[in-house]
């Protein structure tokens, strides 16, 4: 698995330390306003679970997946709602937490799809954003890093469902997706 890594972007203690950070930022910031926090499945499964435990306040969780890339390293542009959440957004302060922002395309559609279930404010956090793959404007409210123009993998992000489980953040060698 490390041999198909290029470098490494991020290591485990950076991305710890900026998660601590934007914990912290969010616990200020919606103290009192018992936030529903939403993870994007798959990729934001890590940074959800590594996120909440710095948050200090009372919140609750929920989970949604979709999935638009496949086994490619483009965005389909398609964004298919695999599995949605389990209670109602209406009324609610709604925190959506991704791991990364590529074209946007993902986030504007789960925007929408919130906004019109009447959710009382909805917030974006993302760990990554990689503001050259954009295809649709898009502003996370919190963000922790920002990428140059790689498709990248580890701590959640995949390439075909695979290096999820990297602790740290590496760039791919083109040769393991242009090989296929
Ligand atoms: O801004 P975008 O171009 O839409 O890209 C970002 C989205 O793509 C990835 O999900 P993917 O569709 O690969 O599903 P996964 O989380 O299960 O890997 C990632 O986890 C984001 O949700
Ligand atoms: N890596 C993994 N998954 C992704 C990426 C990326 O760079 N962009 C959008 N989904
Ligand atoms: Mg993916």
């Amino acid at each position: 698995m490390q041999n198909d890594i290029q470098n490494i972007l991020f290591t485990e203690e950076q991305i710890q330390d900026k998660v601590k950070e934007l914990g912290e930022q969010l616990s200020r910031d919606f103290e009192g306003r018992n936030p529903l926090v939403i993870c994007v499945l798959k990729g934001a499964f890590i940074f959800m679970a590594d996120l909440v435990k710095r948050m200090s306040i009372p919140l609750e969780i929920d989970f949604m997946a979709v999935s638009s890339y496949g086994q490619a390293t483009k965005s389909s542009g398609v964004v298919k709602i695999i599995k949605d959440l389990d209670v109602p957004v209406e009324g609610r302060n709604v925190l959506v937490v991704e791991d990364i922002i590529d074209s946007g395309l993902t986030l504007s559609y789960l925007i929408d799809v919130l906004e019109r279930r009447n959710a009382l404010s909805v917030s974006v956090a993302t760990l990554f954003d990689k503001p050259s793959g954009r295809s649709v404007e898009l502003e996370p409210d919190y963000k922790g890093f920002t990428l140059p123009d790689a498709f990248i993998v580890g701590y959640g992000l995949d390439y075909a469902e695979k290096y999820r489980n990297l602790p740290y953040i590496g760039v791919l060698k083109p040769e393991v997706y242009t090989a296929q």
